[in-house]
């Protein structure tokens, strides 16, 4: 095989993204070249990402130069990746997780106000909405671009704080404080570098599954079965988070309206190797527990 050319977003965090899957590459005897790309993702930041009204926004001019031959892999944040993947591309790998969980991350000259007084920076509805679940009277300011562009605008004084994905904070390694955020469930996928190629590409694929980390790749298939069942195609404030521990699973799912008034959940334990169709089943248990109507209620007002 030639040269692996890897495809990438060109922000900060894209690119550090890319050459971790390059050094895997190469670890394993191949050389790599690293194509960056512009994606209309980061073209537009005028609007928050669910007022563009498309999905795979980030993934979008990736998966063209997969299907013109301008890359062999593209590398993404899988929790950017939409759940309906465009025909014969597939994801064939994941690296190990790192860090999954979100954290929020206030502006350094602001006073250290309580959490429920604090006007947050994010343009996330899943976030909004876990965080007006604990305090309802929470006002909120737009905010887009990559990580270092949020905490400029940050210092600038647009809001009190704002909410990061902690894997993105450790791979920029950024000198910032942060917090837990114990109420606000992730993002399905989160943390989780992932390679797309061309489902045709056999030895390629063969190749790429040799570098990709088997607990990681049950977890966030569980994850993104869960997240395409019950949003069908249309974004909603929705987490998931499934952990493995000694050969079991445990998996927390959670559906809430974008006011965070209604909020339904899901928690459970089970072997690994039951997890076929988990993600889905779970995902229905919430539909048919008040999800179908809440979805409906969601897809009305977005
Ligand atoms: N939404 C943008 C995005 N996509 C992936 C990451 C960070 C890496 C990851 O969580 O996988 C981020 C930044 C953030 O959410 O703070």
């Amino acid at each position: 095989m030639n040269t692996i050319k890897i495809g990438t977003r060109n922000s900060p965090l894209a690119l550090w993204q890319a050459h971790e899957v390059a050094a895997k590459l190469q670890h394993v005897g191949f050389d790599t070249e690293i194509v960056p790309i512009v994606s209309s993702g980061d073209k537009n930041l005028h609007q928050p990402l669910y007022a563009l009204g498309i999905t795979g926004i980030f993934t979008r001019d990736l998966d063209l130069a997969l299907l013109n031959s301008q890359i062999d892999i593209a590398v993404h944040s899988l929790k950017d990746v939409p759940t309906e993947l465009p025909h014969n591309i597939q994801i064939s790998a994941v690296l190990e997780r790192d860090f999954s969980e979100d954290v929020l991350v206030r502006n350094k000259d602001a006073e250290p106000l309580d959490l429920e007084v604090l006007k947050i920076a994010t343009s996330s509805l899943r976030r909004r909405a876990f965080w007006l679940k604990e305090f309802p009277e929470t006002e909120f300011a737009d905010i887009r671009g990559n990580v270092q562009t949020r905490l400029k605008k940050l210092d600038d004084g647009i809001a009190d704080a704002t909410i990061f994905s902690l894997a993105g904070i450790k791979r920029m390694n950024l000198d910032v404080l942060y917090e837990p955020i114990p109420f606000l469930l992730q993002a399905p996928s989160q943390g989780v570098v992932a390679i797309a190629s061309l489902s045709s590409n056999i030895d390629l694929n063969q190749v790429l599954k040799s570098i990709s980390h088997k607990e990681t790749e049950i977890c966030t298939t569980i994850e993104r079965e869960f997240l395409r069942t019950l949003e069908g195609g249309c974004t909603a404030p929705i987490g998931a988070k499934a952990e493995m521990l000694d050969g079991q699973v445990r998996f927390l799912g959670a559906l809430c309206s974008l006011n965070g008034k209604d909020f339904i959940e899901t928690d459970e334990i089970f072997d690994w190797n039951e997890t076929e169709n988990f993600g889905e089943r779970l995902a229905k248990k919430i539909l048919n527990n008040g999800g179908r109507e809440l979805m409906d209620e969601i897809k009305k007002s977005l």
